[in-house]
């Protein structure tokens, strides 16, 4: 596990948060992206070397929405950059954690992620994420 790549916070309405997290970080978001396979439409904060990424649902079955019904908006996961996210795999379902998803797939701002289930990681969903190398 590299550095912390991002926080993820589930929130009911990107209009409305864009501009509170903009006036908090003092940065506009540089990026939104929808990521149909998860039902989530995405925003991207950089504030210094921190980045926050702001999820909301866009369909009843995302685990966002399923998420903001259980608890509300709030912190979702916590994202770690890894070098090689097969490998990195490897040695967490080695470790005895549970893989939500053993092959990695494509994930938003340009990522190959995978996910630990939250009962394994004391309650933290936690997400690997591979930048996606050009070339
Ligand atoms: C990929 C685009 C973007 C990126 O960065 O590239 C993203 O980050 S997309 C993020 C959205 N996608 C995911 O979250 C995929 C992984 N998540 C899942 O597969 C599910 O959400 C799962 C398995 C974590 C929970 O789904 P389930 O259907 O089991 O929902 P339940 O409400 O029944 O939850 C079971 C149990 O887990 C607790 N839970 C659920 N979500 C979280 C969470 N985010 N953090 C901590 N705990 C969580 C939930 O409270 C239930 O516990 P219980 O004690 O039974 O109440
Ligand atoms: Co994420």
């Amino acid at each position: 596990m590299e550095k912390i790549e991002h926080i993820g916070i589930a929130v009911k309405d990107l209009e409305a948060s864009n501009p509170l997290f903009a006036k908090l970080l003092g940065v506009p978001q540089y990026k939104m992206e929808e990521v149909a396979t998860e039902g989530v439409r995405t925003s991207f904060f950089m504030s210094g070397p921190n980045k926050i990424e702001l999820l909301e649902a866009t369909n009843p079955d995302s685990p966002i929405a399923k998420f903001l019904e259980k608890k509300g908006e709030g912190i979702h996961h916590v994202a770690f950059a890894v070098d090689d996210i097969v490998s990195e795999i490897a040695r967490l379902k080695q470790e005895g954690f549970q893989i939500l998803n053993e092959t990695p797939k494509k994930g938003a701002d340009n990522k190959l992620v995978a996910f630990l289930h939250p009962k394994g990681t004391n309650g933290v969903l936690v997400e690997l994420c591979q930048e996606i190398k050009e070339g």
